[in-house]
């Protein structure tokens, strides 16, 4: 049996447990033949792979997976029911995310409800992939258990490594605790280790992210030319893990209409954010791919904004909100109280100049991250500020450097 996907075709085959949990193996070529096969048993997780959830990675993990299987043409995804929440199942795990939400991490919040921090076991995994004719395996993972699993079940591992991925700030903790508490181990054998490329640590550059109760915490982040004009980014890695570090990326309708930017993540491996328009009078074209359904969209207006725009809009599913005005088009302190009583934490402002600006004057802005553009003379006017006087000052600086980028950070102290 088939099952066609966004990443291709796999030939599908269910077995079910003896405890009566149905395991999906998806498959891609000739997995019977000589050679260790590309292989990911995931864990089913309903609230990430199916949710997106933003607590932990394995929808993005999952995805990843398919996406590698079907790149190298051969390999299986396990797919392991019954193994939700490591093995304590959904309302367990949801209960787990109560106790986390008061301060326990991943493993203590299993164990102060009386559940062992990891309940699952590979023995029923390694058969099916005996059953479907893999006899060596390059693992996609580095949960060193899933390795010893196979291994005492018949199965040689003969490579692992982690599918990396983005942090998000609401899973780096989560991250780290498996690093640190669940013995997850670092890549090892040859094939494999070069598979994976390091993802784009952006936690620095980021900062603290500390919401306060009337706004979220809002990232500034831009590129400039050397002396100091607005330049163009191009879509660097750096930025795009920015984005899959935030909750929302927001942008002004000049930016859409000029560079008609997707807003998504496409050059990591995490979750695209909430996309945000500031358009005061509905005037962006209704063809702008930040509208398209890769990723959810809220547009801000202007009270009384052309109607039938805004219903078309929402029937199109982007979500429509009236804002009054401000001294700088839309006002801005009210669209980001909006967005924190919607739960958006982080913010991540994109662009274009009047935006920029806005904010800046605003006092809005908790860090600025600066892009070092390597070139002179190009680009627009350098950043205005209008009305605002008084000098910012910033601190707590954080430099990055990759290749030909320079990108900086601070903090933003308000005067
Ligand atoms: N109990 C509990 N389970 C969780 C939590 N977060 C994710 N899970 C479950 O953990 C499983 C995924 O396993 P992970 O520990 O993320 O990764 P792994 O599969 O062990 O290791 P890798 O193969 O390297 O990804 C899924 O079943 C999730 O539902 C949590 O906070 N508490
Ligand atoms: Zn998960």
């Amino acid at each position: 049996m088939v099952i066609p996907t966004p990443y291709g075709e796999f030939n599908t085959r269910v077995f079910e447990t003896a405890q009566g949990h149905p395991y999906l193996a998806l498959i891609k070529g000739d997995v019977a033949s000589d050679g260790p096969v590309l292989a990911r048993l995931h864990s089913e997780c309903l609230t990430g792979d199916v949710l997106g959830s933003l607590r932990c990675d394995c929808g993005v993990q999952l995805r990843t997976a398919l996406r590698r299987v079907a790149a190298e043409g051969r390999g299986v995804v396990l797919y392991l029911t019954g193994q939700e929440g490591r093995g304590i199942g959904l309302v367990n795990k949801l209960r787990a995310y109560v106790e986390q939400d008061f301060g326990a991490d991943t493993v203590d919040a299993n164990l102060r409800l009386g559940l062992p921090a990891d309940r699952r076991d590979y023995a029923d995994a390694a058969h099916v992939l005996g059953a479907i004719g893999v006899r060596a395996v390059r693992l996609m993972s580095n949960n060193p258990a899933k390795a010893e699993g196979l291994r005492a079940n018949g199965i040689k591992v003969e490579a692992m490594a982690a599918i990396p991925t983005s942090a998000h700030h609401r899973n780096a903790g989560y991250l780290s605790t498996k690093a640190n508490r669940m013995g997850h181990v670092a890549p090892t054998g040859d094939e494999l280790a070069e598979l994976p490329e390091a993802p784009v640590d952006v936690s620095r550059l980021l900062g603290d992210i500390e919401p306060r109760d009337d706004r979220p915490y809002v990232v500034l982040s831009y590129a400039q030319t050397v002396d100091g004009r607005l330049a163009e980014r191009a879509g660097d890695k750096v930025s795009h893990a920015l984005r899959a570090a935030s909750d929302a990326v927001l942008v002004g309708a000049e930016t859409v209409e000029r560079d008609d930017p997707r807003l998504t993540v496409r050059l990591v491996a995490g979750a695209s954010p909430l996309r945000v328009v500031l358009d005061p009078d509905l005037g962006t074209t209704p063809a702008a791919r930040v509208f398209a359904d890769d990723a959810a969209t809220t547009v801000y207006t202007a009270a009384g904004a052309d109607g039938e725009r805004a219903a078309a809009l929402r029937a199109s599913g982007v979500g429509v909100r009236e804002m009054p005005n401000g001294p700088d088009g839309l006002d801005l302190g009210a669209v980001l109280k909006d967005l924190r009583a919607e739960g958006v934490r982080s913010v991540l402002v994109e662009g274009g100049a009047g935006v920029i600006g806005a904010a800046l004057a605003a006092g809005v802005v908790d860090r600025l991250v600066v892009a070092m553009a390597p070139s002179l003379g190009a680009g627009s006017a350098a950043v205005d500020m209008g009305r605002a006087t008084e000098e910012l000052r910033l601190t707590n600086r954080c430099a990055y450097i990759a290749g030909e980028d320079v990108i900086l950070a601070w903090d933003v102290q308000k005067p």
